[in-house]
């Protein structure tokens, strides 16, 4: 009943918007890492005509490709969106990058490239807003964490050599996005993992993909074949278009939003991503369904200028109302990162280091030659592979049961934003409930400290964080100005109890374990920040509330607890809409993103075959 599949021309990227097909079966809003991945599922067996909205460009620069450092991209204006948070009173009011990928890929093509999954209870958690019988849990997700990753293991003289535990029978070896190890790592590493246990109830779980907290080694989105980048771009577009004349692509779009007759999404509207207007806007049908994958940032700004949204923020728009889903856009959480004490190695014997590929021109000289060479070397180390992914428990031994108590017993409304929902509070003392279990966990991390292997180390990341921000469209002009986005870092107490311990506890890590015999010596905030009151003036002036991992905008919860959309990923109260992406996460995992959301895309995917 698809006959757009037999006549539709065989181009990878259409390069006008005349070429678009008056219709379709499936419009992606948003080709990044969800949505490549659900439209790759979809087109494969040909059945289906599939179009790809795109607002940023197709790019195969070596800023997306190389995987020296990571994420290239960051600094590089074409390939993302950046605009500033509104002050963040919790900060000294400074206001906070909001920062994505904007290219076909989306963040997947500029992120750090770091494999972590959650841990089993975070998946779990996100099932029982639902009750027993949800099939989002571990063992539900489990066959998509393996279906969404192509894992290489190390070579074996690289896990001898730095005591690297992995378990394959976590992975798959099917999908075209890649989760690799480098030729090498810098050789500090070893002590600097070894050193966790040095301190009680730190564990080394099987395999970073077990769903246990612990130390541990992983992979990278790095393919070991070419030693590029691999992304939602290069493992479900690249190639495969050519073959599937049923897929169309149309890049440097923005969607303003979804047109909705009776209360079916039924066509999509959308500008040249360079207009400043609608004069010029665009239509197009959907005949099954639309799929919102803009990310956490952007798809609540679509449903909410669509008239999908909380009602009050969308008369104060001017924007008519087609469904009261107080939920779009709160529930907004980020990892604060720049949380603990940073740390210089005056005794360094490890040779060479993070910082040689950074400093030492004669290291880079000959990484650079050894690459062009045969592709090894230093030049295959991307941002990170190894570090402690910690519960409470462990960081903070002596207060960990007063810190949950005092979550546990607070009003859930007494830090939301003050006009919230009922509904939206109702989803959050859920949330507040089950975040209290899994706080009280030994299997729940909350505290993540990653390893560069340099003279200098100590980047912490905040995986739980219980403060919920806002992203609201500008009331004066919801399609074109960047959403209104509000951390609202710092609002729950509980979040400045739990960052109080952090840096104690990485101050052990590094002066009470072996690596004192290293001469570490803080950098910052100094030693002689002790007090509380010190720790947090210093918190407030330098934490960072995001570490690129935003979620929770669209969660997947039940509707009367703030949900926007049901287990299926469809949108409450709209017909023929679904969200998929990082923004139905309805609580972070202990971990960071692109994994988890992959996986999401993979189940997502087979939820929509089912339906169609
Ligand atoms: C700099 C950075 C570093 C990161 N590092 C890591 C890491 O090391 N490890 C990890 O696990 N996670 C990391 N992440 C997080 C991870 O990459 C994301 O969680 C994940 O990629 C989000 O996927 P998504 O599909 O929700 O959104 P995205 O992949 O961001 O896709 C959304 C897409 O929608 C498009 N879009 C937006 N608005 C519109 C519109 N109006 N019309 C049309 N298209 C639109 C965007 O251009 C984008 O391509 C990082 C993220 C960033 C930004």
């Amino acid at each position: 009943d698809s006959p757009a599949a037999r006549y539709i021309p065989r181009s990878k990227i259409l390069d006008k918007t005349d070429d678009l097909l008056p219709e379709y079966d499936f419009i992606i809003i948003g080709g990044g890492t969800a949505g490549l991945t659900v439209a790759d599922r979809l087109t494969e067996g040909l059945e289906y005509s599939v179009l790809v909205l795109e607002r940023g460009v197709f790019q195969n620069s070596s800023s997306v490709t190389t995987v020296a450092g990571g994420g290239q991209g960051l600094f590089d204006p074409t390939l993302t969106f950046n605009f500033n948070s509104v002050p963040q009173a919790g900060l000294n009011n400074r206001s906070i990058a909001v920062y994505g990928g904007m290219i076909l890929g989306g963040s997947s093509g500029v992120n750090g490239m770091q494999v972590l999954r959650g841990q089993k209870e975070d998946y779990n958690r996100w099932g029982s807003y639902f009750g027993p019988s949800s099939d989002w849990s571990w063992e539900g997700l489990l066959p998509y964490f393996k279906k969404a990753w192509n894992f290489h293991p190390p070579s074996v003289e690289l896990a001898n050599e730095f005591d690297m535990k992995y378990d394959a029978s976590y992975w798959g070896n099917t999908s075209n996005v890649h989760a690799s190890f480098p030729t090498m790592f810098w050789p500090v590493l070893k002590m600097q993992m070894a050193a966790f246990q040095d301190i009680p109830g730190v564990d080394y779980p099987p395999d970073s993909g077990s769903g246990k907290a612990g130390a541990y080694w992983h992979p990278a989105s790095v393919d070991p074949g070419t030693v590029l980048r691999s992304f939602a771009r290069s493992g479900h577009w690249d190639d495969i278009n050519l073959e599937r004349p049923n897929y169309h692509t149309l890049t440097e779009q923005r969607v303003l939003k979804i047109a909705v007759q009776g209360n079916r999404a039924t066509s999509v509207i959308f500008v040249s991503a360079n207009a400043t207007d609608q004069s010029q806007a665009k239509s197009v049908k959907a005949r099954k369904e639309i799929i919102m994958a803009a990310g956490s940032i952007h798809t609540p700004q679509i449903l909410q200028a669509s008239g999908i949204g909380p009602k009050k923020l969308l008369k104060e728009a001017g924007v008519p109302l087609v469904v009261d889903a107080p939920g779009v856009g709160s529930n907004f959480q980020d990892q604060p990162f720049v949380v603990a004490p940073t740390f210089n190695f005056t005794t360094f014997p490890f040779h060479p280091d993070f910082y040689d590929m950074i400093l030492n021109q004669t290291f880079i000289a000959e990484a650079r030659a050894q690459f062009k060479k045969d592709r090894t070397g230093p030049l295959t180390v991307s941002s990170g592979y190894c570090g402690s992914w910690l519960p409470l428990q462990v960081i903070a031994p002596e207060s960990w049961e007063d810190i949950v108590e005092r979550y546990e017993s607070q009003d859930p409304a007494a830090y939301l934003p003050s006009n919230s929902d009922k509904a939206v509070i109702a989803g959050y003392r859920a949330q507040q409930k089950a975040l209290a279990k899994s706080m009280r966990s030994k299997n729940s991390a909350l505290y993540n400290l990653f390893l560069r292997g340099g003279y200098e180390d100590g980047s912490a990341v905040y995986l739980h964080p219980t403060s919920r921000g806002t992203v609201q469209i500008n009331r004066s002009d919801p399609f074109f100005s960047p959403p209104e986005v509000d951390y609202r870092a710092l609002s729950n107490p509980t979040d400045l109890d739990v960052l109080l311990k952090f840096t104690p506890f990485t101050r052990k890590y590094f002066l009470e374990t072996r690596l004192r015999t290293l001469n570490p010596v803080e950098l910052t905030p100094g030693a002689n920040v002790t007090a509380p009151a010190d720790i947090e003036a210093w918190l407030r002036s330098v934490m960072i509330p995001s570490s690129f991992h935003p979620v929770g905008t669209a969660a997947m919860m039940p509707r009367h607890l703030g949900g926007v959309v049901d287990e299926e990923l469809l949108v409450y109260g709209v017909q023929g809409l679904r969200v998929v992406d990082a923004s139905v996460i309805p609580d972070l995992p202990g971990s960071y993103t692109q994994q988890t959301v992959y996986a999401i895309a993979e189940k997502a995917a087979d939820l929509i075959k089912r339906r169609a």
